[in-house]
């Protein structure tokens, strides 16, 4: 039996399927897609204990001298029918988490189960029923497709890898998934660089759909492409789950996009699941100091309403993966940190039914180390998060913010602030001293590497320092 990459399809390449098959084919003709799903509700994936390091080595005997702590423990479930939405600022470890989950990545450690099934360290034999139910789709939609193949060719590779013909033939199967994600079949023979950005992403959509997976895991889907594209591929996605009964993680740094699309949400913070919650619970009531912070972040665009709302200003930037802080890995920059959450890191527990969060300080919760000795000021240094009050002259500089915006580095929310100074000065005072040089403000897409060096500094606003365990109103 030829192997796939050197035999037959030799021409066939990474980007031709979403999945890295490595294993032999086997040869079925004339297979029906249809398959027998879980019933909506069901726990369809479970991952435990979920741990990825890379490795860093040195010199030429590659001697490894640290890790980068990408992933470091994730323990949750995705149910048939479900969309989990997966959320975080940039290098939180959210694609090295889709990766390990589509077994596109060797885990260092924890189990994934599909269906039921250990398929942690399944071999590449094992491994080839499964690429079949589980597919993923890729953030760069330029990237992803093979500039010297036609949309036929790409759409038709996992039929062609797995040697399976369906029911009609393999072109007529392609035209009609062309046809489902809003491409016209004609176009079978054009190539990629004549399709827009979004089409690309359609083309990208059709090829996962192409085996008729029963997950699909969608890293940045759409973050790629302009607002108004945006808005037609999440609505595509919600088409198709309803009319393939998918279940999708779907990972974004975008709030805005989680929302729409998310019944569940997790909330990753350097490498771990801070916060996990259905959706209306997370957007409404938020335990983890962090989900706070990255939800004042999201532009409101009831100007009405954005008057009124607080921010939240994070100081410093995200730590290392390398050396990630003791104990809760939030705390350098954490305005509610004692010094429990310097030793002890807290564990994710379900405070409530369905809402789990990983902290001893939760918001919209009693405290549950109650009393604990505040930090000392030095150790405090870079972590004390600065809240303010939106000035209400804001919404002008603010209004021009849209989802793909929300995606803005803080250098570009600095750009904003001298428009957004001058406003203030009409606005109402209110009670707060200067921000603290270094105040970053939180934009769910800061690069983590980049955050310090754009850190935005907001002179005109005058912060309120929040004291420890009060809520938002
Ligand atoms: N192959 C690799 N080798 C070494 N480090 C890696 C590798 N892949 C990812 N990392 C590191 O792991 C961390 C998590 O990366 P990951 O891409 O999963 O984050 P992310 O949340 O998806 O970020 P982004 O939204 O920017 O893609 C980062 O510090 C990244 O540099």
């Amino acid at each position: 039996m030829p192997h796939v990459a050197g035999g037959a399809d030799a021409d066939l390449d990474r980007r031709d399927c979403a999945q890295a098959v490595k294993d032999q084919a086997v040869s079925e003709n004339n297979v029906t897609l249809q398959k027998q799903r879980p019933a909506a509700g069901e726990t369809l994936l479970k991952v435990t204990g979920l741990v990825k390091h890379f490795p860093i080595t040195k010199g030429l005997l590659r001697r490894q001298v640290g890790a980068v702590q990408a992933v470091d423990g994730l323990s949750f479930d995705v149910r048939s029918g479900e969309t989990l939405g997966v959320v975080g600022e940039s290098g939180c470890g959210k694609s090295t988490m889709g990766r390990l989950i589509t077994r596109l990545l060797e885990p260092t450690g924890g189990t994934v189960e599909f269906e039921g099934r250990d398929i942690t360290h399944l071999n590449v034999a094992g491994m080839r029923p499964l690429r079949r139910d589980v597919q993923m789709i890729f953030q760069d939609p330029y990237s992803s497709l093979n500039p010297r193949h036609t949309v036929g060719t790409i759409v038709s590779a996992p039929f062609k890898l797995q040697r399976i013909t369906p029911e009609g033939g393999v072109k007529a199967e392609v035209q009609r998934l062309l046809g489902r994600v809003g491409l016209n079949p004609e176009h079978y023979n054009r190539y990629p660089h004549e399709f827009s950005g979004g089409q690309r992403q359609r083309i990208g959509i059709a090829r996962a759909l192409a085996l008729n997976p029963k997950l699909v895991v969608a890293d940045e889907p759409v973050s790629a492409l302009d607002v108004s594209i945006q808005a037609q591929v999440v609505n595509l996605l919600d088409d198709l789950q309803e009319e393939l009964g998918l279940t999708y993680v779907i990972i974004a740094h975008d709030l805005s996009v989680i929302r729409h699309v998310s019944d569940r949400i997790a909330v990753m913070y350097l490498g771990k699941i801070v916060e996990l919650t259905d959706r209306k619970s997370l957007y409404e009531r938020p335990m983890h100091p962090y989900t706070r912070a990255l939800l004042s972040a999201v532009p409101v665009p009831d100007p009405r309403r954005r008057g009124k709302r607080d921010r939240i200003l994070l100081r410093g930037d995200v730590p290392s993966p390398i050396a990630p802080p003791s104990g809760c890995r939030f705390h350098t920059r954490c305005w509610k940190a004692t010094v429990v959450c310097t030793v002890e890191e807290p564990p994710l527990l379900a405070l409530k039914t369905g809402h789990q969060v990983a902290c001893h300080h939760p918001e919209n919760h009693e405290d549950l180390k109650p009393g604990d000795a505040a930090l000392a000021e030095d150790a405090a240094d870079g972590g004390k998060v600065v809240r303010t009050q939106a000035p209400s002259a804001a919404p002008a500089a603010e209004s021009t913010t849209t989802a793909a915006e929300s995606t803005t580095t803080a250098e570009k929310t600095a750009e904003k602030a001298p428009a957004k100074a001058a406003k203030t000065a009409t606005a109402e005072a209110t009670t707060a001293d200067k921000a603290p040089d270094g105040a970053a403000e939180v934009a769910p897409a800061t690069s983590s590497g980049e955050a310090a060096g754009k850190a935005t500094k907001e002179p005109a606003k005058k912060p309120v320092r929040k004291e420890p365990g009060a809520a938002e109103g």
